[in-house]
C-alpha cells in the first residue's frame, strides 16, 4: 500500500528565486481545473480507500502537484539543462523535446540546452558523441516526425560516467524521457550525484508504448500508438470477412501488459479474441482457444485474433527466452506458434482456414504523435520544466486522474502496470469480443 513517505518529493533546496511565470499565477485557487503549489492531491479516490487508511485528513497519502512555482530554485540565466531520451520509441517522443526546449527558453529564458545523443552513451566519452545544441530553432518543427531526434539506445551505461559528463558541461538540470528502465538509471545518477554533493536536478517524463508505468494515467504515445493499432485490426478483419474460414491473426507490441492490445480492440470493435500476458489461456481441450476458436470459425465464417507478444509465453516450448541489452525479457514468437498451431488443428478437423498473419509491431510505435498526444506530449514538458526549475529532483512529471504531479521515481518503478483481470477494461474487452472468461 503506498504510503505518504513513498510520494514525498527531494528537492535540492529552498526556492528563493522569483520565478519569471509568477505574475501569471496571480491569486489562483484551488479547482477542478488547477491545484495551488501548497495544496497536494489526494493519492486514494474513494470513500473505501480513504477510510480504511484510519489517518487524520493531513497524513493522507498525497501527491505534489505539478505547476510553475512562485519561486525557483535555478536562476535561469546561469542554469544548463541536458535532455536525454532512452529505450524503445514511443510516438511523441519529439513532441517532448520540443516542448521542453522552447518552455526552457522562452519563458524562463534558459538558453543553454544540450542534447545527449543515442540514450545513456551519449554521457559516455568511449561512444564518442557529441551533444546536440538544442534551440527553438532546432526543435521548432521536429514534432512532425516519429522517433527521437537525439537517437535512443538499450543496455545500462555507468552511472559515474554520466555524472562525469554532467559535470565536464556544468549542466544543473538533466531530462530523462524513457520508461522503467530509464527511470532506474536515473536513479543511479542521482544517487552519484548525492554522493559528490552536486546540486543537479534530475527529473523524467515517462515514456512507456506498453503502459507498464504504474499509478499515472495512460503514458504519452499511447493513444496514437493504440489508434494504429486498430488499422492493423480492421485489415485483419477485411481480410478474414474475404476468404473462406478467414481468420485475421494480429500481434501487437506488450511485452509484460497487454493494454495496447486491449484498447486497439476496444477502439475498433472487430476482434473475437483478444490474448495478453496477464490472462494465461489453454491452447488444447473441448474448452481451449484452439477449438472455441475453430467453432466460432464454423458458425461465422471468419474471426480476427489480437495478441500481445507477451502473451501465451507457457505455450513456447524448449526457447530460452533472450535478454535485450537493457536486460528486458525477449519472448518466443507467439504470433508465429499461433499461426502454425490453428492451421494443424483446423486441419486435423477438416476446417478450411485462411490465416491471414499481421506483425505491425514497430510500426505504430514509430508514427509522429497524434494532436491529442502533441498537446499532451507539450503539458508534460512543461510540468517537467515547473518541477526542474524548482529544485525538485528524482523525480517523474506525471499525470493522474487528471492532475499533473510530481511523483518520486522510486515508486515509478516499484511495480509494473498490469491489466487487471479482474478490472473493468478487461471485462469491457470479454464484453466486446464475447469470448470466454477463460479457456481452459
Ligand atoms: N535496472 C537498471 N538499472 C540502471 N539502468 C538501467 C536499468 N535498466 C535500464 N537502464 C538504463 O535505461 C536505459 C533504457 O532502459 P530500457 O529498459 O531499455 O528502456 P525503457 O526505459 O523504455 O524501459 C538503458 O539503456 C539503460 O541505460
Ligand atoms: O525496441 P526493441 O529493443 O526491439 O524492443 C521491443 C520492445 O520494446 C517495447 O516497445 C517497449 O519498449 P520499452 O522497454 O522501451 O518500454 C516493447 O513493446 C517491445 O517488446
Ligand atoms: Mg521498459
Amino acid at each position: 500500500m503506498v504510503s505518504q513517505e513513498d510520494l514525498a518529493v527531494r528537492t535540492l533546496g529552498p526556492c528563493r528565486i522569483d520565478s519569471p511565470l509568477a505574475a501569471r499565477l496571480g491569486e489562483r485557487q484551488t479547482t477542478q481545473h488547477s491545484v495551488v503549489e501548497e495544496d497536494r492531491i489526494l493519492f486514494d479516490d474513494t470513500i473505501s480507500m480513504v477510510g480504511g487508511r484510519g489517518l487524520p485528513i493531513d497524513q493522507l497519502p498525497s501527491l505534489e502537484p505539478g505547476g510553475p512555482r512562485k519561486q525557483i530554485y535555478f536562476d535561469p540565466a546561469k542554469t544548463r539543462v541536458g535532455i536525454v531520451t532512452c529505450g524503445g520509441l514511443c510516438p511523441g517522443l519529439n513532441d517532448v523535446i520540443r516542448g521542453l526546449v522552447l518552455e526552457l527558453s522562452r519563458h524562463y529564458g534558459v538558453r543553454r540546452i544540450v542534447g545527449f545523443r543515442n540514450g545513456y552513451r551519449g554521457f559516455i566519452p568511449r561512444y564518442g558523441e557529441d551533444v546536440l545544441d538544442l534551440t527553438p530553432e532546432v526543435v521548432m518543427d521536429i514534432d512532425d516526425e516519429g522517433g527521437t531526434i537525439l537517437g535512443t539506445s538499450r543496455g545500462e551505461q555507468d552511472a559515474e560516467e554520466v555524472v562525469d559528463a554532467l559535470e565536464r558541461l556544468g549542466i544543473n538540470i538533466l531530462f530523462v524521457i524513457g520508461g522503467d528502465g530509464t527511470i532506474r538509471g536515473a536513479m543511479d545518477v542521482v544517487r552519484v550525484i548525492g554522493e559528490r554533493g552536486l546540486k543537479v536536478a534530475v527529473v523524467g517524463i515517462p515514456k512507456t508504448i506498453d503502459n507498464d508505468i504504474p499509478y499515472i494515467d495512460q503514458s504519452f504515445g499511447f493513444q496514437t500508438a493504440m489508434a494504429e493499432a486498430t488499422k492493423s485490426i480492421h485489415a485483419a478483419s477485411v481480410e478474414a470477412r474475404s476468404a473462406p474460414g478467414g481468420i485475421g491473426l494480429v500481434k501487437l507490441m506488450g511485452r509484460h501488459s497487454g493494454f495496447i492490445a486491449c484498447y486497439s480492440t476496444l477502439a475498433k470493435d472487430d476482434a473475437d479474441y483478444v490474448l495478453i500476458p496477464e490472462v494465461p489461456f489453454a491452447l488444447d481441450g473441448e474448452r481451449g482457444f484452439l477449438e472455441h476458436l475453430r467453432r466460432r470459425v464454423e458458425d461465422r465464417g471468419h474471426a480476427v485474433v489480437v495478441v500481445a507478444e507477451g502473451a501465451g509465453q507457457e505455450h513456447i516450448q524448449g526457447e530460452e527466452p533472450g535478454r535485450d541489452a537493457s536486460g528486458n525479457i525477449r519472448f518466443g514468437d507467439i504470433g508465429r506458434l499461433l499461426r502454425r498451431l490453428v492451421v494443424d488443428h483446423f486441419d486435423a478437423h477438416g476446417t478450411e482456414t485462411n490465416v491471414r498473419y499481421f506483425d505491425p509491431s514497430y510500426a505504430i510505435r514509430s508514427v509522429p504523435a497524434n494532436p491529442f498526444d502533441s498537446a499532451y506530449c507539450l503539458r508534460l514538458a512543461h510540468a517537467a520544466v515547473h518541477a526542474a526549475m524548482a529544485g525538485r529532483t528524482e523525480v517523474i512529471v506525471a499525470r493522474r486522474r487528471r492532475r499533473f504531479v510530481h511523483m518520486p521515481m522510486p515508486l515509478a518503478v516499484s511495480r509494473r502496470n498490469h491489466v487487471d483481470p479482474m478490472g473493468d477494461l478487461w471485462l469491457s474487452v470479454l464484453e466486446a469480443t464475447g469470448q470466454p472468461v477463460r479457456f481452459e
